[in-house]
C-alpha cells in the first residue's frame, strides 16, 4: 500500500512493438496537491496518463491510487478519479443536467444531488437546463470537469486543459481549478504546454523527455538558482557593455537595443550597481528577471545553455 500518496507510480515500463515510451517512470502526487506533467511531443505523456486510467496495461511496474492498487484492486483504485481529455464530447441536444443523469445512470450509488453540486463547483447552474449544443469551448470544458467531478474524485486529470479557449477562458479555468484545490483538497495531475498556466496552478512539477522522468520536485525549488539575471538600462549602453564585459563577477552577458541582460552571483545587483556608478554610467534601473518555467523547461528538453540568446 501507498497510503501517503494521492497517485503513485512505481517504476512503469512500456513497449510499443520494439520502441520502448516509458522506461522506469516513477512519481508521486501528495494529497491536495497538484502536479504539471509536462514533456515534448511524443515523451509519452498520454500514455502515462492511459496506463493510470487503466485504458493501456504496462509492461512492467505498478500504480497506486489513493493507496490502492490498481491492478489488484482497480474498482476501489478507480473509484474516486476523475479525468478530462481534451475536447470533451457530450450529446448536444440534451441540457447539462441531462448530460450528468446519464452519468448518474452509471453511479447509481453515487446520491442524485452531486449532479446540481458539480454543476454549481464549475459554475454552470445557470446554465444547467440549457442544451450543450448552445454552450461555447469553454463552458464543455467546465461540463467536462463538472463530470469528471461527479464521482467525488481526490484526483483529476487533465490533458490540455486550456486548448482552444480565449484569455478568459483560461484565467476562470485556472481559478476553477485553484479553488478546487485549495477548498475542495483535490488533486490535479495536468498536461499543458501552456507553461506559464502551469506556473501559475501547479506546486510541483515532473518533466518527461522521451519515455524518462528527468525532473520532478517543487517547482520553487526548481526555479532556484546560484546565480541571478538582471536587466541593466542606462542611458549609454555603448559606454555601458565594455564595463559590464570587463567585471569580473558578470557571469553571461546579453545585448539588447536599450539594455543588457547579466548573469551575477546571487545578491551581486548592488556591487554591480556601484561598479558601474563608480565608472560613470548614468543607471538608469536594473531589473531581476525570475526564472520562468519555460526557460527550464527548454533548458532541459533542448539540453540549450542558460541564457542562449537571451531571455526575451
Ligand atoms: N497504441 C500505440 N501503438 C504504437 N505506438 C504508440 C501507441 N500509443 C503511443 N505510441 C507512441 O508512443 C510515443 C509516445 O506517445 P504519447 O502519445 O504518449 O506522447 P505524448 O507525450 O502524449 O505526446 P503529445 O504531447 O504529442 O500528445 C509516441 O512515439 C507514439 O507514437
Amino acid at each position: 500500500m501507498s497510503e501517503e500518496y494521492t497517485l503513485h507510480v512505481k517504476e512503469i515500463h512500456k513497449s510499443f512493438g520494439k520502441t520502448n515510451v516509458l522506461r522506469n517512470v516513477s512519481l508521486r502526487v501528495n494529497k491536495g496537491e497538484s502536479l504539471g506533467f509536462l514533456g515534448p511531443n511524443g515523451a509519452g505523456k498520454t500514455t502515462l496518463i492511459r496506463i493510470i486510467l487503466g485504458l493501456v496495461r504496462p509492461d512492467r511496474g505498478s500504480i497506486y491510487l489513493n493507496g490502492y492498487s490498481l491492478r489488484s484492486n482497480f474498482k476501489q483504485a478507480i473509484k474516486h478519479v476523475g479525468a478530462v481529455v481534451e475536447n470533451p464530447r457530450f450529446y448536444e441536444g440534451l441540457s447539462a443536467y441531462k448530460n450528468l443523469q446519464l452519468i448518474h445512470n452509471l453511479h447509481p450509488e453515487v446520491p442524485v444531488k452531486r449532479i446540481g453540486e458539480a454543476l454549481e463547483m464549475v459554475g454552470l447552474s445557470p446554465r444547467a437546463e440549457d442544451k450543450v449544443g448552445t454552450f461555447s469551448l469553454g463552458m464543455k470544458q467546465r461540463l467536462g470537469l463538472a463530470r469528471a467531478l461527479f464521482t467525488q474524485p481526490t484526483i483529476v486529470f487533465l490533458d490540455e486543459p486550456l486548448n482552444g479557449l480565449d484569455p478568459q477562458g483560461m484565467m476562470e479555468t485556472r481559478k476553477m481549478i485553484c479553488n478546487l484545490q485549495k477548498e475542495q483538497g483535490i488533486s490535479f495531475f495536468i498536461t499543458s504546454h501552456l507553461l506559464s498556466e502551469i506556473e501559475q496552478v501547479c506546486d510541483n512539477i515532473a518533466v518527461i523527455k522521451e519515455g524518462e522522468i528527468i525532473r520532478q520536485g517543487s517547482l520553487e525549488k526548481l526555479l532556484e538558482r546560484n546565480y541571478e539575471i538582471v536587466d541593466v538600462h542606462t542611458d549609454d549602453m555603448a559606454q555601458t557593455v565594455p564595463v559590464l564585459r570587463q567585471a569580473g563577477f558578470v557571469q553571461h552577458i546579453t545585448v539588447k537595443k536599450d539594455h543588457a541582460t547579466v548573469e551575477i552571483d546571487c545578491g551581486g545587483s548592488v556591487e554591480l550597481n556601484r561598479h558601474l556608478v563608480n565608472k560613470n554610467i548614468p543607471v538608469r534601473y536594473i531589473v531581476p528577471r525570475k526564472t520562468t518555467l519555460e526557460q527550464l523547461f527548454v533548458e532541459l528538453t533542448q539540453g540549450g545553455g542558460e541564457t542562449g540568446e537571451g531571455p526575451d
